[in-house]
């Protein structure tokens, strides 16, 4: 039975409520045994837990109530009141819908709203009921901007007419040879030259980047000149973290799609390599204040002052890899997704394993060579395929690493998206545009999605992003012949994968009337992915996207999905059929 026979008939809005994940006998199950490790005693497995468990949102709210401000309450028929946090002014909302003359239905609402405490400031309110609330259901809604179900039927084709990558360079703890603006113009060259249009035919340039630095700040444009678009060529840079390098696709299809371009050039660029280092607010505060010393007193007054810590600075990528709301490290998130879904050690590194062998496959067997174009270095080496592979990759050596985010977690440098520099580029067309310039289509985009959730667990994203695809495509799994599922972490597209075999989640998270099934492994992430090949973050939406395609192309397949999760807590979803 197919997802089309089970979609929901007409349910009201969906219930995603992720307290209730896993199910109490899945945490207690034993994530954490690894054969080739020494066990833990049971003592440690104890903290172990305990310190999980002061991750999980539910068991910590639990523990810390959040308590809004007195300010914070609005109560009915009080006058507005001014929120402590935010500065805000709280209407009182019963009183209000009364005065606005909304019907009774609304005033109950507000008044039971009120009486929760949770109306008013936005910042409270979304604090108090991040989990109490059922959010929105993105699996049907997307926001201002998005193609709507009536929209779509009259949306213009989109084509994804060429593309191709850079090899993804390992960081090797200094900075490598190419910053992003070097990457994105290496890549971007070779894919114009190809064409039979000039580079200015663009409509616009757009590129996602995470990190960007400051000498190239928007990285689009500074790439777009490089690579001789011409002054007059538009070009920005667009930011959803990992998300980023499909987001400027997304951008594009939306534009070719509304009517409002022909042409356009998208991609990602990252050299996570060059991530800065930061100085401290004290070290900077110092520093400002040596700079501005006027003689010679003062600024022998300030180097009194000077003090070594400030010669330590923080490091810029690790905290990039942090969400700033839960704390978390990237990798402590899959660790979550790992724990709520019973995901062992042992399973994270098989994966990984396999993604390897995959990827070193691929390579051998020249199925990236019409993706991935050489770069040269200013000192004339030449980097021209990805070196993260290691093609005789053994469970054993995998065992032996220990874990890196959790002390007795099974997230290890071997099971997780290594820190490369990579960009990648795709060409998107309209259909007049292809008649124009004699294109040749290689696939079309059929329909996106993003989605958001917890940030602690924000590796279940391409759950929440990529089944609306299937609803709204009225799609199977079996009617997917490839799927791109970025692997960030081996541990959270196991989780993904356990997600969706979930009935509980598929029911109460994703609307659906059961479990939407096992995707195919030997349809999953077929010439590897981040965990062999590198995630250089802002580009790997793109790459995605490119390999789904060439993926498609190589083995007959016609429909694919690319998704990703995105630190912070989102999800990213394209649907692509083949030509
Ligand atoms: C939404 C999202 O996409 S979130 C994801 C965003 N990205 C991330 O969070 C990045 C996650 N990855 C990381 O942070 C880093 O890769 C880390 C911290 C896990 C590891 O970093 P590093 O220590 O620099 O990794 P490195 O690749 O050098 O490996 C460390 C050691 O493990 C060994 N190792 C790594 N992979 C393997 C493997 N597959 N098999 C055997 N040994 C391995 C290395 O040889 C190295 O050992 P050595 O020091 O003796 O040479």
């Amino acid at each position: 039975m197919g997802l089309r026979d089970r979609l929901p008939a007409d349910r009201g809005p969906v219930r995603r409520d992720l307290r209730q994940f896993p199910r109490a006998d899945a945490r207690q199950g034993d994530a954490r045994r690894h054969p080739a490790l020494p066990q833990p005693s049971a003592r440690t497995e104890r903290r172990c837990h305990l310190r999980l468990r002061r991750h999980d949102p539910v068991e910590r709210r639990a523990a810390r109530p959040h308590r809004l401000r007195r300010s914070c309450r609005p109560r009915p028929g009080r006058r507005s009141r001014t929120c402590a946090r935010s500065g805000r002014a709280h209407p009182a909302p019963a009183r209000q819908a009364q005065a606005s003359g909304r019907g009774r239905a609304q005033r109950r609402r507000a008044r039971s709203i009120a009486g929760s405490g949770g109306s008013g400031c936005n910042r409270c309110r979304r604090r108090r009921f991040r989990f109490q609330r059922p959010s929105r259901s993105r699996c049907t809604s997307r926001g201002a901007g998005t193609i709507t179900r009536s929209a779509r039927s009259e949306a213009r084709p989109v084509y994804i007419v060429d593309g191709n990558r850079t090899p993804f360079i390992k960081a090797r703890g200094k900075p490598g040879p190419f910053s992003p603006a070097d990457l994105a113009v290496q890549c971007g060259r070779p894919l114009l030259m190809r064409q039979p249009f000039a580079p200015d035919a663009f409509d616009e340039v757009i590129l996602g980047c995470a990190n960007q630095v400051a000498g190239e700040m928007n990285v689009a444009r500074v790439a777009a000149l490089r690579m001789g678009c011409g002054d007059e060529m538009p070009a920005h840079t667009v930011h959803r973290n990992c998300g980023s390098g499909m987001q400027s696709l997304d951008e594009a299809y939306r534009y070719i799609a509304h009517g409002d371009m022909e042409l356009v050039l998208a991609g990602g660029t990252e050299a996570l390599s060059r991530a800065p280092l930061i100085l401290s607010d004290e070290a900077t505060a110092w520093l400002a204040k040596f700079q501005g010393a006027k003689t010679a007193g003062d600024r022998a007054k300030a180097l009194r002052k000077f003090n070594l810590a400030y010669l330590s600075p923080e490091i810029g990528l690790k905290q990039g890899l942090t969400d700033p709301i839960s704390g978390l490290a990237m990798g402590q998130t899959a660790e979550e997704v790992a724990h709520r879904f019973g995901i062992s050690r042992w399973q994270a590194d098989e994966y990984a394993m396999e993604s390897h062998r995959r990827l070193a496959r691929a390579q051998e067997e020249g199925w990236l060579d019409n993706e991935v174009e050489p770069m040269f270095a200013p000192d004339g080496t030449v980097y021209d395929h990805d070196d993260g592979v290691r093609p005789d990759n053994n469970m054993e050596q995998l065992g032996k690493l220990k874990p890196v985010f959790e002390k007795y977690g099974n997230v290890t440098a071997g099971n997780s998206s290594q820190i490369t520099d990579g960009a990648c580029w795709i060409i998107l067309a309209s259909e007049e545009a292809v008649e124009k310039h004699g294109l040749t289509p290689l696939a079309k985009i059929v329909d996106s999605d993003w989605a958001a959730l917890a940030p602690e667990i924000m590796g279940l994203g391409p759950t929440v992003s990529a089944t609306p695809l299937l609803k709204r495509g009225e799609l199977s799994l079996g009617d997917i012949d490839v799927w791109e599922l970025n692997e960030a972490f081996a541990a959270q597209v196991l989780g993904c994968l356990a997600a969706w075999e979930d009935p509980g989640f598929c029911r109460d998270v994703l609307g659906l009337d059961g479990a939407l099934g096992a995707v195919d492994r030997e349809k999953l992430n077929i010439d590897g992915g981040a965990v062999s090949l590198g995630h250089p973050v802002g580009t790997s939406g793109t790459r995605i996207v490119l390999h789904l395609v060439n993926a498609l192309r190589r083995t007959g397949g016609k429909r694919g999905i690319a998704t990703e999760c995105i630190g912070g807590g989102q999800g990213g979803a394209m649907l692509v059929e083949a030509l």
